[in-house]
């Protein structure tokens, strides 16, 4: 299976691209300057230089506080963008899989959303990526929308990253403890998504296995107990450790409104792909074991 992967740098396409050897997978990443989805004339052409058997969009205007600033950009990348890649996946007769979030909800319902709960969100990176997965949609049939939540990995900025790094400064880190969510290991997103990949490959027919669906990690947290976990972790392994000091989201204002319950039900991906992610706790020790060694193996060799 040759996977074409947009978006170069992300976390999602890094770990595509460190994953796809042990899944006996070819990944070509595409990305900015040359493939951008704010200005998408000439996708095709690159799509068919790369040639592929599948798209995954994994690209995206993922800065949620700076998208209440700029609405139209998200839009255009979230939105406009994936639709055109969509279209363009569809005439080329190409699954496409492309990555989605629980800021589709308001968080206000009191289980775990399920895919056919009806969205409504609450930020302008919620509405784009919402506005994405419609234009996809309305493209092709031969779609997978993956709605994920609380990425993190060895890659890029992500919420381990900064706690890690906060606990070589400080004591004592304030994180809200009222939103309630799964943190994802991009790593096995990269694992739960080759594996859908296959299934739209080998059953070109089988309308159950496309639409949305929801992959997050097992098990739900709280930022606050999140954040305990990694430096409880890092403690364990040597590494930068701080206390955690629980605080409510409306003790940390932010210019984007977040849903409170971000938790997703995902056993539709298991039911109808065969795939369930690991639990959050397992898949995060690899990654702050890996993050604490390259910190040190940095001090070491500056
Ligand atoms: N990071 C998270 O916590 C979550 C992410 N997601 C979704 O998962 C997907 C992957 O997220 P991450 O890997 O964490 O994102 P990331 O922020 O690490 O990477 C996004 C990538 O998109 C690229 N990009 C941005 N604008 C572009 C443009 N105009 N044209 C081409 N490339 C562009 C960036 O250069 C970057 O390489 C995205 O669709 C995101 O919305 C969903 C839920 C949570």
């Amino acid at each position: 299976m040759r996977l074409i992967v947009i978006g170069r740098e992300g976390q999602v396409a890094r770990a595509l691209a460190e994953r796809a050897p042990a899944h006996s997978v070819t990944a070509v990443l595409l990305g900015r300057p040359q493939l951008d989805l704010a200005d998408p004339s000439g996708i095709e052409d690159l799509l068919a230089e790369a040639g592929g058997d599948l798209i995954v969009n994994a690209a995206a205007y993922t800065a949620v506080d700076q998208a209440e600033a700029e609405p139209d950009l998200a839009n255009a990348i979230n939105g406009v963008g994936a639709g055109v890649l969509a279209g363009v996946a569809a005439s080329m007769g190409m699954p496409l899989i492309h990555l989605s979030t629980d800021y589709v909800f308001d968080g206000v319902g009191e289980r775990p959303y399920c895919e056919d709960d009806a969205p409504h969100p609450v930020s302008a990176y919620g509405s784009s990526k919402l506005l994405g997965e419609q234009a996809v949609a309305s493209e092709t049939p031969n779609y997978v929308i993956l709605r994920t939540a609380w990425v993190y990995s060895p890659f890029n900025r992500n919420f381990v990253k900064t706690m890690l790094r906060t606990a070589y400064e400080r004591e004592e880190i304030a994180v809200v403890a009222d939103q309630y969510g799964s943190p994802t290991s991009a790593l096995d997103i990269a694992d739960g998504l080759i594996a859908v990949g296959r299934n739209l490959l080998a059953r070109p027919d089988e309308t159950d296995l496309r639409g949305v669906f929801h992959m997050t990690g097992s098990g739900f947290t709280t930022w606050a107990d999140f954040a305990a976990e990694i430096l409880r972790q890092s403690a364990h392994l040597g590494g930068p450790t701080a206390r955690v000091r629980p605080i409510a989201t409306a003790d940390y204002p932010t210019p984007a409104k977040r849903p409170t319950n971000s938790r997703l039900d995902c056993s539709k991906l298991t039911r109808i792909h065969g795939v369930t992610l690991p639990a959050w706790q397992t898949s995060l020790k690899p990654c702050v074991q890996r993050l604490i060694e390259e910190a040190q193996a940095q001090e070491t060799h500056p």
